[in-house]
């Protein structure tokens, strides 16, 4: 692992990155931090009213400021599914540590994006959340150190198989 020891997990919208996120600080003994809830608490309010008010674009100027201020170690830290746009915050998550892509078949996707419109997604008009997968692939491809596929697995087998590929990345 590189050298402050994070673990930043990154990957599409509904893949586990804040609900796996918590159970692999547990495992590897690290505090937890999701950069959603920093964005809420510092623009105080929910994270679809935000991207609501501020539009696509300043949402991940904001995103990306506050991302790349961050300073830690030994946190895991779950982002934002659009952080991939931003490059101060990717380039801070490289120097941070290692960048885990939560990988997963867009069909197992879809059906747990129930809630498109109240959860709020960085989507251009007109794009659907097919185009979004094919855009945001390649990013959190070109960005992963690691990727491992959730594709048809819980939490805990997820939570092993980054484990065991950290281990081989020491
Ligand atoms: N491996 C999984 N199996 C079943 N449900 C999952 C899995 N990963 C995530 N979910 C569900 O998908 C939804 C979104 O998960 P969440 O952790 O918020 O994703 P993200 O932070 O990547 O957007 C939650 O309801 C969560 O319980
Ligand atoms: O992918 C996206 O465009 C977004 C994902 C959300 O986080 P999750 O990936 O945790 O759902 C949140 O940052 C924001 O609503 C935008
Ligand atoms: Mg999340």
């Amino acid at each position: 692992m590189a050298q402050h020891r994070n673990v930043i997990l990154i990957g599409m919208p509904g893949s586990g990155k804040s609900t796996l996120g918590i159970l692999l600080a547990k495992a590897l003994v690290f505090d937890f931090i999701d950069t959603d809830v920093v964005i809420q608490t510092r623009q105080h309010g929910r994270l679809i009213e935000i991207l609501e008010r501020l539009g696509a674009e300043q949402f991940c100027a904001v995103e990306n400021q506050y991302c790349a201020e961050l300073e830690l170690d030994q946190y895991v830290v779950a982002t934002g599914g659009s952080v991939i746009y931003s490059p101060d915050a990717m380039a801070n998550f490289q120097r941070l540590g290692t960048i885990v892509y939560l990988s997963i078949a867009f069909d197992e996707l879809l059906p747990r994006i129930t809630d498109m419109d109240s959860r709020g997604i960085v989507m251009q008009p007109g794009q659907s959340f097919a185009d979004l997968y094919a855009e945001r692939v390649p990013l959190y491809r070109q960005f992963a150190n690691i990727t491992v596929d959730c594709t048809g697995e819980d939490h805990e087998h997820t939570v092993s198989q980054i484990m065991a590929a950290l281990n081989a990345d020491n």
